[in-house]
């Protein structure tokens, strides 16, 4: 062997670029095993390819990446018995490649601060172990015929020293002398729980502490033809341990225009409390990058659970350049097209299995509808709307539904739905008792959604029951007589207005059918709605929050106990009777608290 010994500098025109790399992945340096890892991989594919296409005729062996270290000596190793290096190919990719790559890094981004954004997931590669390390060492055996080891150390300067070595078999160490800074890398746990992290689905095997901890053939890589639900369910729990089963799920596979493979999982999801406690994972040729998949998802997918595998997504580039990034874009409606043709498909093929479902994926719909138009486009034939009945209607069904009965004087329809069964039921029975049809929108987002149907569906409204007394929800023109005289409607007006005394109780005196109570509390369906999306943070709105709730209340002229009311003989007997009647219509509604409810249950027990 002939003993070559030779240091020599990197060329490299910026001085010191380990502590600005340093600064800029603080937060991230476990990183670097990723890195290492993932370089050890890539030389096992490469052996694995030259061998099948007769490049390299050697023993190929047990491909597999081992992982050790050593606490006393403080040192971590990452092996591989893949391609290999010659001391020619370790000046070359290591000190050119893999330092001009984070020169380049360096020059990019060092004017940029320490935004943390910025470093995303930038793979620094095999620089990266100078961030744990305060020397690396390469000791590498190239696959070439009668190839001699070499080795290389460097200590993050740009000097380094490579050496004629001894090592038997083919393939690469890195040995990585930890820093004292980074002597926390050097735990079992540590370790084993950031190989897990990253590595859980590396294509060749990884070895820590004599066992594999990964599943080389995860169950994305593999046709969707030979795979059972059972599968698909197992991986769900190899990937979510102890959820609930998922309801169904989507493999992904398109290799044009670009690169992508994965499955995505719909959950169940209840309620919006639910949301994102499970996240889609992000690989780049099984190598886990990050669940922070934000800008490559459609915000309302971001509820599915899964894996997204493409070599396509830039990983190394700033958050805004994600977003503009074309790849990202037709990933992004790729994604929401084989999601919406999905539940198309589900909803044709079964329908009682869609409506079984519908509680768990309406959120997904609805979500989707509000911010995704070509998503709406597709979903408004599979969306359903389900009635206090409990029968589900798809958009176009409800509106036939409703067409003969609930359209009112000017041709609009009129949708009545209700946000609580249990509170509005008095509401509920009396548009029931008119034959009318009420949906069930108790979710948060049904607010949004109620207004994005308004203005999607033409003439068209949706009227909250407990808006206004129900022949005013839907005015069909049609003009109940009242059995009072304009004087005496004003007489009344007056009693309960002065009986209440309150501004923020608007009387009205309406002719009602004789079978509706005697009088009603509601709320305006317009400043319900501002109020409500105060409440939820909706642009703009704040200052419905801050005012009082208005309420109306509305005396139903045709009432037996409103005509005994006006034949009362004393004012003092009409102001009794008007305060009852005014108290249990707020009771009704949950609105007579404090002392006032307090004096109306004496009031009530004494026979008032
Ligand atoms: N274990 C290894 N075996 C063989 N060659 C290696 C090994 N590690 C690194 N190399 C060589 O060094 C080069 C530079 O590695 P580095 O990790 O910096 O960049 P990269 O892998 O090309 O890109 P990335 O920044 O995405 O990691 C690699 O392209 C490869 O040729």
């Amino acid at each position: 062997m002939n003993n070559m010994k030779e240091t020599g500098n990197i060329s490299i025109h910026t001085e010191n670029i380990f502590p600005i790399i340093k600064k800029f992945l603080y937060s991230d340096h476990e990183i670097f095993l990723r890195e290492l890892v993932s370089n050890a991989v890539d030389a096992s594919q490469k052996i694995k390819r030259l061998s099948s296409i007769g490049e390299f005729n050697g023993e190929l062996g047990e491909l597999k990446v081992k992982v050790s270290f050593d606490k006393e000596a403080k040192t971590i190793t990452i092996s591989d018995n893949g391609i290999g290096m010659t001391a020619e190919e370790i000046k070359k990719y290591i000190n050119q490649i893999a330092f001009s790559g984070a020169t380049e890094f360096v020059e990019k981004y060092k004017d940029k601060g320490d935004d943390k954004g910025i470093i995303g997931h930038f793979g620094l590669g095999f620089y990266s172990a100078f961030m744990v390390a305060s020397e690396v060492e390469i000791i590498s055996k190239s696959h070439q015929e009668g190839a001699e080891a070499a080795q290389w150390i460097c200590d993050g300067s740009t000097e380094y020293t490579i050496n004629s070595a001894e090592k038997a078999d083919r393939g690469t160490d890195i040995i990585l002398h930890i820093a004292e800074d980074s002597e926390e890398f050097l735990d079992e746990f540590r370790l084993k729980s950031i190989l897990e992290k990253y590595g859980k689905f590396l294509p060749i095997p990884i070895e820590f502490q004599e066992k594999t901890i990964n599943n080389p053939s995860p169950l994305w890589t593999k046709s969707p033809s030979e795979l059972t639900d059972e599968d698909y369910l197992n991986f769900y729990e190899e990937l979510y341990p102890f959820q609930e089963k998922p309801l169904f799920w989507i493999h992904l596979n398109v290799d044009y225009p670009f690169n992508l493979t994965g499955i995505l999982y719909f959950p169940k999801v209840k309620n919006e409390f639910q949301l994102q406690r499970e996240k889609i994972q992000l690989y780049s040729r099984q190598v886990f990058i990050t669940d922070e998949v934000k800008d490559i998802v459609p915000e309302f997918l971001m509820l599915l659970h899964g894996v997204i595998d493409s070599p396509d997504i830039p990983l190394n580039v700033s958050r805004s350049f994600l977003q503009a990034d074309s790849n990202v874009k037709k990933i992004n409606s790729y994604i929401t097209k084989k999601v919406a043709d999905k539940l198309q498909e589900l909803f044709k093929s079964d329908r009682p299995g869609f409506e079984e479902k519908f509680a768990n994926i309406g959120l997904f719909i609805k979500y989707g509808m509000i911010s995704d138009e070509k998503f709406f486009e597709k979903a408004k034939d599979f969306c359903l709307v389900e009635t206090t009945a409990n029968k589900l209607y798809t958009l176009d069904e409800y509106a036939e539904e409703v067409q003969a009965l609930q359209t009112d004087k000017d041709g609009q329809k009129v949708y009545l739905y209700t946000t609580d069964v249990q509170q509005q039921d008095a509401f509920i029975q009396s548009a029931i008792q008119k034959g009318y049809s009420v949906l069930k929108m108790d979710s948060m987002i049904d607010a949004h959604f109620i207004n994005q149907m308004e203005s999607k569906i033409e003439k068209t409204q949706w009227k909250r029951v407990d808006a206004d007394s129900i022949d005013k929800l839907i005015d069909t023109g049609i003009q109940l007589e009242a059995i009072l005289t304009d004087d005496q409607k004003n007489a009344v007006k007056a009693i309960f207005e002065e009986t209440l005394n309150d501004k923020q109780k608007q009387v009205s005196v309406e002719a009602m059918s004789p079978d509706e109570l005697p009088a009603i509390v509601t709320q305006n369906e317009f400043m319900r709605r501002m109020s409500d999306m105060s409440k939820t943070g909706g642009g703009g709105m704040g200052m419905f929050g801050n005012m009082p709730m208005t309420y109306q209340i509305t005396i139903n002229a045709n009432h037996p106990l409103i005509n005994k009311l006006i034949d009362l003989p004393s004012d003092e007997e009409k102001k009794n009777l008007a305060k009852q009647i005014a108290d249990l219509a707020l009771l009704s509604q949950n609105l007579l608290t404090g002392a006032d409810l307090t004096a109306f249950i004496k009031r009530t027990v004494s026979g008032f």
